[in-house]
C-alpha cells in the first residue's frame, strides 16, 4: 500500500509539474478537497478533479540547484547595493528604478506561467483576485511608480477644483462612503479636511507642502486587502466625523487636533498585512529592530517621520520648535495607542479619568486622543452596513492570508485569523461585543450626542451578525444529522460548508435585515 500511495503521488506530482515539496490539492468536481490516494473514482470528461499546487519553499536548495541561482540571496544582495546608493547618493537614482522595474516584470512573467508551476510561483490570476496567493507576503506589495505617477498626475489636477458644500458636510459623517472615491480623490479629500479645521490657515501649511506629504503618504501604503491607503483615508475620516460631532475644536487646541488628523493618516503607513504576533513569531526584520515591541507601529511611525524629515514634505515646518516636539511627541502616543495588545490599559486608564475627566489637564486629553485614534481605527462597523461589509471581506482576505502562511512557514496559527474556524459573523460577534462595544461605549459616556452616531449602528450590526451566527449554528446541527443518515457522503470544506449556509440563509434567518444595513 505505501509503495502504491508512492506511486500515485508520483503520478499527480508528474501531472502537475511539482516538486517534491510542494503541496498538492485535490477538488473533486463539487470544489470539495479529496484526498490523493488509490481508492480515488475514476472521473469521466465531464466530471474532471482539479488539481491545485499550493506551495512550495522558494528558499530550498532545491529550487536554487535548478534555478542555477539562489532567488532570495539575489534579492537581498539587491537591497543591499540600494541601501548603499541610498546612503551614498541621497536618493535612488534612476537607473535603479529602472532595474527594479525589469526584475518585477521579470517576475511577474515568471508567476504567470503556468508551465513553470514547478518553481512554486505560478499565480493563477484567472480565478480573480478573491482567491490570495499563498505568496503573497514574497511578491511586491509595493505601489509601482507608474501606478503613483499615475495617480498623483491626477490628483494635482483635481486639487485645484473647488469640492461643494455638499460633499464638504458629508464627509463630516460616519456615514460617507469611501467606496464611491479613488484614491486621487481621496486625496483631494483629506486636503479638504486639512483646510476646513482652518489648519492651512492657522500652522501656514503650503498647498504644495500639503500635496507633496499626502503623495509621499499615499505611496507608503502598501497594495494589500485591508491595511491600504483606503483604510487610512477611512481611519481619518471617522476621526474628523468625531472631531465636528463633538464639537472638539470648541474644547482642545488646534495642535492637538493637528495631531490627531495627521496620525490618524498615518497610522498603518507600510503595513505589510502581517500583524505582530507574526512578525515576532517570524523574527522579521521589524521585529528584530523594535525588539518585540509593537513593531508594526513603531515602524508606521518611524515611516512617517522619515516622510516629515524632507523639508518639501514637512507640513509642520513653519511651526516652532516648541511646537514640532510637541506634535512629535503627540503622534507617536498615538500611533503607539493603536497596538491592540494595549487596548485594556488604555480602555481602563480612560474609564478612571472619565469621572473627573477635564479638557484642561494634558494627561486627560493624552489619553483622549489616544481612544478616539482606537475608536476610529476599529470603526467599520459604525458605517452603513454597504460600506462596513465589504471592509468585512477585506479584513478577513488579510487574515486568511497570514493563517495561510504561519500553516505553510510552521508558526503558531493566529487562531483568530484560521479560515478553518473563523466565519463573518463568528468574527464579528466577539469582536464587537466584547472589543468594540466596551469601547465606543466609554467615549459615548464622555460625549452622549455620539450615540446615535457610532453606538446604535454598531448594535444593529452585533444584532444583525448575531442572528446570521445563529443560523450558521442551525445549519451545521442540521448537516450533521444528515451526515449522520448518508455516512457514505464526502465531506465538504469550511468554504463549502460556508457557501451552502449561506444558500439556505434567507431561509434560515430569524430576523430580516435591518433597513440601515
Ligand atoms: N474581527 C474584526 N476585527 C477587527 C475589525 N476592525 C478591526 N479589527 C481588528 O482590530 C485591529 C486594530 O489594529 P490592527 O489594524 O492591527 O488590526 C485590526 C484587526 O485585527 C472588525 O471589524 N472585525
Ligand atoms: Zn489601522
Amino acid at each position: 500500500m505505501q509503495l502504491f500511495n508512492s506511486i500515485i503521488d508520483y503520478l499527480f506530482r508528474s501531472a502537475a509539474e511539482a516538486g517534491p515539496h510542494d503541496i498538492l490539492k485535490l477538488y473533486n468536481p463539487k470544489g470539495n478537497i479529496i484526498n490523493i490516494s488509490p481508492r480515488l473514482e475514476p472521473n469521466t470528461p465531464t466530471s474532471c478533479y482539479k488539481l491545485e499546487v499550493v506551495a512550495a519553499d522558494c528558499s530550498s536548495v532545491e529550487l536554487a540547484v535548478s534555478l542555477g541561482f539562489d532567488l532570495s540571496s539575489m534579492e537581498k544582495r539587491l537591497q543591499g547595493l540600494e541601501k548603499k546608493i541610498l546612503t551614498d547618493a541621497g536618493e535612488t537614482p534612476a537607473v535603479v528604478y529602472e532595474m527594479k522595474r525589469q526584475v518585477e516584470s521579470f517576475r511577474e512573467k515568471l508567476e504567470s506561467v503556468e508551465h513553470l508551476s514547478w518553481l512554486g510561483l505560478f499565480k493563477d490570476l484567472s480565478e480573480g483576485t478573491q482567491k490570495p496567493s499563498p505568496f503573497y507576503h514574497k511578491t511586491t506589495l509595493r505601489k509601482t511608480r507608474e501606478e503613483c505617477e499615475h495617480v498623483r498626475e491626477k490628483f494635482l489636477q483635481m486639487s485645484t477644483l473647488e469640492v461643494s458644500e455638499e460633499v464638504r458636510q458629508y464627509l463630516k459623517t460616519p456615514t460617507f462612503d469611501n467606496w464611491q472615491w479613488e484614491d486621487a480623490e481621496i486625496m483631494v479629500l483629506l486636503q479638504v479636511m486639512y483646510s476646513d479645521l482652518d489648519f492651512i490657515a492657522t500652522f501656514n501649511i503650503e498647498p504644495e507642502v500639503l500635496q507633496q506629504f499626502l503623495y509621499e503618504v499615499y505611496k507608503r501604503y502598501n497594495n494589500i486587502p485591508f491595511h491600504n491607503f483606503k483604510h487610512c483615508f477611512c481611519v481619518t475620516q471617522m476621526m474628523y466625523g468625531l472631531i465636528w460631532l463633538t464639537d472638539l475644536k470648541s474644547k482642545i487646541d488646534s495642535i492637538d487636533l493637528l495631531i490627531m488628523l495627521t496620525s490618524a493618516v498615518c497610522h498603518d503607513l507600510d503595513h505589510t498585512g502581517y500583524n505582530n504576533a507574526y512578525q515576532i513569531n517570524a523574527r522579521t526584520e521589524l521585529a528584530l529592530r523594535y525588539n518585540d515591541i509593537s513593531p508594526l507601529e513603531n515602524h508606521h511611525c518611524a515611516v512617517a517621520f522619515e516622510i516629515l524629515e524632507k523639508n518639501e514634505n514637512n507640513i509642520f515646518r513653519n511651526l516652532t520648535s516648541e511646537q514640532y516636539k510637541r506634535i512629535r511627541e503627540g503622534i507617536i502616543k498615538c500611533i503607539l495607542a493603536t497596538d491592540m495588545t494595549r487596548h485594556n490599559e488604555i480602555l481602563n486608564r480612560f474609564k478612571s479619568i472619565l469621572p473627573v475627566f477635564d479638557f484642561g489637564n494634558k494627561d486627560h486629553r493624552d489619553v483622549l486622543m489616544m481612544i478616539t485614534i482606537k475608536v476610529s481605527d476599529i470603526s467599520n462597523e459604525a458605517r452603513p452596513m454597504d460600506v462596513a461589509e465589504p471592509w468585512l471581506d477585506c479584513l478577513l482576505q488579510e487574515f486568511y492570508n497570514q493563517s495561510d502562511m504561519e500553516k505553510l512557514e510552521g508558526l503558531p496559527v493566529t487562531p483568530f485569523m484560521d479560515r478553518e474556524k473563523v466565519t463573518k459573523p463568528s468574527s464579528q460577534t466577539g469582536f464587537i461585543g466584547f472589543v468594540l462595544l466596551p469601547l465606543f461605549i466609554e467615549l459615548a459616556n464622555l460625549f452622549p450626542c455620539l450615540e446615535q452616531h457610532i453606538i446604535d449602528p454598531v448594535k444593529k450590526a452585533l444584532a444583525y451578525y448575531t442572528e446570521m451566527e445563529k443560523a450558521l449554528e442551525k445549519e451545521k446541527l442540521n448537516r450533521a444529522q444528515a451526515d449522520k443518515t448518508a455516512p457514505a457522503k464526502t465531506k465538504d470544506t469550511p468554504q463549502q460548508n460556508q457557501q451552502n449556509t449561506a444558500d439556505s440563509l434567507s431561509e434560515a434567518m430569524v430576523a430580516p435585515k435591518p433597513a440601515t444595513f
